[in-house]
């Protein structure tokens, strides 16, 4: 929310799955569904997973059907469309191939269902990495969501996955609300009209919010979904 302004006309919110609906085992916080099945709005699910895991997410568990894959990269608009890919993945198999070199123990996650990023399990030396990645290909970069490290293009993140949704639904990345909980989730929470940080976020996510849950993980996202209802 921009200093002086008043509280901007929210038509959706925007959530993130890992770390804020569930909890670091990836387990879902059954309280959270709950909160979300009663918001007034649309939920749009908004991951660095994939689109297939996000599309069953957002099936089972009633949100929207317009959704955030990879990072930004990927944006499905109905459960049957096409998915829309919004970088090129080539660059990150290059950039992976020099990664390699030095850290041959680098493990890719679910590579085959990847249409614009690459992930990696944590563990390796991130500084190293992105020193790596800087000196030959200053165009991506290496994001760390706490739960895996993504090989991206710089210029696309959930705030430009968020302006595409925008962009097909006919309305302002104002008119979202944005919910999240690590490095990932920083350009949206900064893009949205309101900004919402569970109680686990990184300090710079909680930076970035206008409010912050007292509670972390699946019980500060219902805190936060029901904290946005109110101000409805
Ligand atoms: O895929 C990840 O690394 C994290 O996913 P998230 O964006 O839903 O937190
Ligand atoms: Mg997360």
């Amino acid at each position: 929310m921009r200093e002086g302004s008043g509280f901007p006309e929210i038509k959706a919110i925007v959530v993130d799955i890992d770390g804020t609906l569930t909890d670091m085992s990836r387990l879902i916080s059954l309280e959270a569904v709950a909160a979300m099945r009663q918001m007034p709005i649309p939920v749009i699910l908004c991951s660095g997973n994939v689109i297939c895991f996000v599309r069953a997410a957002a099936k089972l568990l009633g949100a929207s059907n317009t959704m955030i894959g990879e990072n930004g990269g990927v944006v499905l608009h109905g459960f049957d469309a096409k998915a829309i890919v919004l970088a090129d993945i080539e660059e990150c198999r290059r950039g992976k191939e020099l990664l390699l070199k030095e850290f041959p123990e680098l493990e890719s996650l679910d590579e085959t269902y990847r249409k614009s990023e690459l992930a990696f399990r944590r563990g390796i030396d991130l500084e190293k990495a992105r020193s790596i990645i800087a000196e030959d290909y200053p165009g991506l970069e290496i994001v760390d969501t706490r739960f895996a490290l993504h090989l991206k293009h710089r210029n696309v993140n959930k705030a430009t996955g968020m302006r595409k949704i925008a962009e097909i639904l006919g309305m302002s990345t104002q008119n979202f609300a944005a919910m999240g909980d690590s490095e990932n989730d920083l350009p949206m929470l900064k893009e949205a009209g309101i900004a919402i940080a569970v109680g686990n976020a990184t300090p710079e996510v909680k930076a970035a919010a206008d409010y912050v849950c007292q509670k972390s993980y699946g019980e500060g996202a219902a805190e936060g979904f029901e904290w946005l209802k109110r101000q409805l």
